[in-house]
């Protein structure tokens, strides 16, 4: 659970400049008390009163230094010269010492948060991903940034200096008037403590609309990625009016929850501070008439006070705006502290630097046991050995677990019980990313990045030269496509650039897979969006890959799987045959009947 304290400590590294550019715009609040100071001592010498002690000490000793006798022109020259001093000389400096660090502190923290939030989409656990769509994720990261980055100027250059600067006028109201005083400080504390509390109870407002603000983004970034979805089954109008339900939801809350809080908050605050400065008003003009205190006294209690009480609306208004944006600030810390895998923080080394690892490709599962929750076993008890070089196939029925055997494979996900060894070692003791790079997948869906097409097929070996990227697009067939691009190799493809088919974008995965030299290669039913002939040639490819490292095989069309060396059948997680493809038709079992569907299109039981 993310607290007040992550919001304070994500600012923690630039404490020492936070404290000092704090304490400078306090210190500039103070010195701004001293122009209604030296106005009311104005008054008092206009008027033949006494000017107070440390200012009668002040301009004694001016005297001694300049020769110039003690009278009314060099107490008002003393006094005329401290409000020039506070006023147009300190001008200038004010921005620099003050607004110029609490920016600097805000966008230097938001660079480093925008490197620990890509940090740790990087290392999240693919769960993670499952469970949370692009849309809610990156909505919480820029939303928390952003408003970590609004809020910090507006604490730390406002609303802790206006504080600082109502203590100290209560000071100063307390050198002259203890009573006046006592009623300034009884009221401010009601009032900031009664708007403590209706802030707190609009804090979990925020936190409710937050997360409905969350549910809308996330569904309309799905009606983005699957628009082709929404188009073929004419839901427009359904999914607009869903969207739309959902936004009356939020507007329910902002306006009439929160919103109307923070007016009937304003509300009875302006009532409750005229009361106060009325009744301050008259408690200093009858100190006034009964003699307790100078009419330049007066003046200047009526001034600050008025000043202290103009800085509760204020400092209202930044409390509601750190109110409104608390509860996003907090699910972005949430974010933050999602947990990643124990070996997740391996990922992000430099692995360059590092001896790579080298493997023969004997994969070996010794009674893996796994599911994706406690409740159902998706794979159970698995043994197999895979020696290197060998073309293993898995087939089986769809949701028969063959995809999430290649998952624990990858390490996306660890067994609960037993183990994986690659060269007789256990895939947990390997450094992980070290590990992964030993390995390539192409999967059905190949993800092409905004780039070039050199740059997409490069991906996993940057430094590869490009005879070995047109070696690798001769067996995968990538040079028929790259022909007919308008800058072949160089041709932009992706989100700005041309759109590749299904089977093209295969084509590429294969090649890029290749181009890494895995120890072993899996097809993740690489080929079943292709066409006939598309097919035919991956293949081939897949046939001059056999042998030259471990190959791992997912199909759903048997076909692609005749010529492996060894087929494993998996059904309902478990292993129900293993052998090649001549030993299982000569096996009465669920290949040969997947086997007799596929040719025949008959359907067996
Ligand atoms: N991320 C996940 N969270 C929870 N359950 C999952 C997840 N991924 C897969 N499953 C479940 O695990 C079971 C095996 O899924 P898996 O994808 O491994 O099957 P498959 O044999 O590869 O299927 P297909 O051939 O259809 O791709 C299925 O019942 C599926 O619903």
């Amino acid at each position: 659970m993310a607290k007040f304290r992550d919001i304070v400590n994500y600012f923690r590294p630039h404490w020492r400049l936070s404290v000092f550019s704090i304490a400078a715009s306090s210190l500039y609040e103070i010195i701004d008390l001293v122009v209604p100071y030296a106005i009311g001592q104005i008054l008092n010498v206009l008027s033949g009163q006494p000017l107070d002690k440390p200012l009668q000490g002040a301009i004694a000793g001016f005297s001694n230094i300049t020769n110039y006798p003690v009278n009314k022109p060099l107490s008002l020259g003393v006094l005329l010269g401290l409000i020039f001093i506070v006023t147009v000389v300190r001008a200038p400096t004010q921005p620099w010492v003050t607004s110029w660090f609490h920016w600097d502190i805000a966008l230097r923290a938001r660079r480093d948060k925008n490197q620990t939030a890509i940090e740790k989409i990087l290392t999240l656990p693919l769960e993670f991903y499952d469970e949370n769509n692009p849309g809610r994720i990156a909505g919480r990261v820029a939303r928390g940034i952003s408003n970590h980055t609004w809020t910090y100027p507006e604490i730390a250059g406002q609303l802790i200096p206006k504080l600082v600067r109502v203590l100290a006028i209560f000071v100063f109201i307390l050198l002259i008037e203890w009573r006046i005083a006592v009623l300034y400080l009884i009221s401010f504390v009601v009032i900031l403590s009664l708007s403590f509390k209706t802030l707190k109870r609009l804090i979990w407002h925020e936190s409710r609309l937050d997360k409905y603000m969350e549910d809308t983004e996330s569904r309309t970034s799905e009606l983005i990625t699957n628009i082709k979805t929404v188009k073929a089954f004419a839901t427009e109008a359904k999914e607009l009016k869903r969207q739309e339900q959902r936004l009356e939801r939020e507007l329910t809350v902002v306006d009439y929850r929160i919103h109307k809080g923070y007016v009937k908050l304003l509300t009875w605050q302006k009532a409750v501070i005229q009361f106060c400065v009325f009744a301050i008003l008259g408690l200093t003009l009858a100190a006034t008439v009964n003699g307790r205190i100078s009419i330049g006294h007066f003046v200047m209690t009526l001034t600050l006070s008025s000043m202290a009480y103009a800085e509760l609306e204020p400092i209202s208004t930044l409390a509601e705006v750190f109110a409104r944006r608390y509860s996003s600030m907090l699910r972005f810390h949430e974010f933050l502290q999602e947990p990643i895998g124990d070996d997740s923080a391996g990922l992000l080394e430099d692995l360059d630097q590092t001896e790579p690892y080298k493997f023969t490709g004997k994969v070996e599962l010794s009674h893996v046991n796994f599911g994706y929750d406690d409740k159902r076993q998706v794979l159970q008890d698995i043994n197999l050995l895979i020696e290197p070089y060998q073309t293993v196939a898995l087939v089986g029925r769809s949701g028969s677990g063959k995809s999430t055997l290649v998952k624990l494979l990858l390490r996306y996900f660890e067994p609960q019980k037993g183990q994986i060894l690659m060269d007789g070692q256990d895939i947990r003791t390997l450094n992980v990313g070290k590990y992964r790079r030993r390995l390539a997948i192409v999967h059905q869906e190949v993800d092409v990045f905004n780039g070039t097409v050199l740059d997409n097929l490069t991906y996993g070996r940057p430094n590869a030269t490009f005879e070995e990227v047109q070696e690798a697009c001769r067996i995968a067939r990538v040079d028929e496509v790259v022909q007919h691009l308008p800058q072949g190799y160089y041709t932009v493809v992706g989100e700005r650039g041309v759109r590749l088919s299904g089977g093209q974008r295969q084509r590429l995965g294969i090649a890029r897979a290749l181009l890494v030299e895995p120890d072993v290669l899996i097809f993740d039913e690489a080929t079943s969006s292709l066409d006939y002939e598309s097919e035919r040639s991956i293949q081939l490819a897949m046939r001059s890959i056999q042998g030259t490292c471990t190959t791992i095989v997912i199909a759903h069309r048997l076909s692609t799987v005749r010529e492996a060396d060894k087929i494993v059948v998996l059904d309902q997680g478990k292993i129900v045959e293993v052998g090649s493809h001549d030993e299982l038709l000569r096996h009465e079992g669920i290949y040969r009947r997947l086997h007799s569907l596929q040719e025949t299109g008959e359907l067996l039981n």
